[in-house]
């Protein structure tokens, strides 16, 4: 049945994507899609191609072929770094800062969520009490707590998760799902990635099964 001329175009929308090293194909042509309020798991095993999606859909590689479209409009990878917030397995910290620094800082480059703070969002991460702690000091479960409040503070609809789950105990999972859950609610829309060993966020989710390109 044809859309609705009313209906909305979903908020991230991917057509015939392919990506390819040295003449080799890693994924694709694929399409996806994810609306806003819902969460979209990208599951396959390790090397079939879920962090080279990411990277691909934040514009840090380039496809060799297929379009993105950011709420119905083709977005280059520049006009895509303002709506995304892309959490990947390298932190993105400055080890030589603390972490209030970091997220000062890195409040400064992507702006910041409304009414938010920085000791708000370290409090909110289980991060209260380190906001004088150098980046490279933590743990690697504490970065990546780092890295989710650096997340909650952007201002940022649209977030590509990579295995945001890895390196966290059982209470960072859940905070990982309770970030998930608020961010949809609010609007937000989320594409995270796992290779299938931890629970999928408990929201509205629809899958996506990335399969080793022949
Ligand atoms: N920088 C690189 N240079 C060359 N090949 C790469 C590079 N990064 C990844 N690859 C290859 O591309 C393929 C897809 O890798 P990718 O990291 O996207 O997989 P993945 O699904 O995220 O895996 P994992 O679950 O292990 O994180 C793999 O075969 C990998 O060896």
């Amino acid at each position: 049945m044809p859309d609705s001329p009313t209906s909305t175009p979903p908020l991230l929308e991917a057509t015939g994507l392919r990506f390819s090293r040295d003449d080799e194909p890693v994924f694709g042509p694929l399409d996806l899609s994810v609306d806003t309020g819902e969460a979209l798991l990208v599951q396959g095993e390790n090397g079939a191609g879920k962090t080279t999606l990411l990277r691909v859909l934040a514009g840090l590689l380039r496809a060799d072929a297929g379009e993105v479209r950011i709420a119905g409009q083709l977005a280059t990878p520049a006009e895509r770094a303002g709506v995304l917030g892309y959490v990947g397995h390298l932190p993105g910290l400055k080890g030589d800062l603390s972490t209030l620094e970091n997220l000062d800082y890195l409040g400064g480059l992507q702006g910041r969520r409304d009414a938010s703070t920085a000791e708000a969002a370290l409090e909110l991460v289980g991060l209260a009490g380190y906001e004088d702690q150098l980046a490279r000091q933590l743990s690697a479960g504490q970065r990546k707590r780092l890295s989710l409040a650096r997340l909650w503070l952007a201002p940022c609809p649209l977030w590509l998760l990579d295995e945001p789950y890895a390196n966290l105990d059982l209470e960072g999972i859940e905070l990982v799902n309770r970030l998930i859950r608020s961010h949809l609610d609010e609007g937000g829309a989320t594409l995270l990635t796992t290779h299938g060993a931890y629970a999928a966020p408990p929201v509205r989710t629809r899958l996506l099964q990335l399969e080793r390109a022949a």
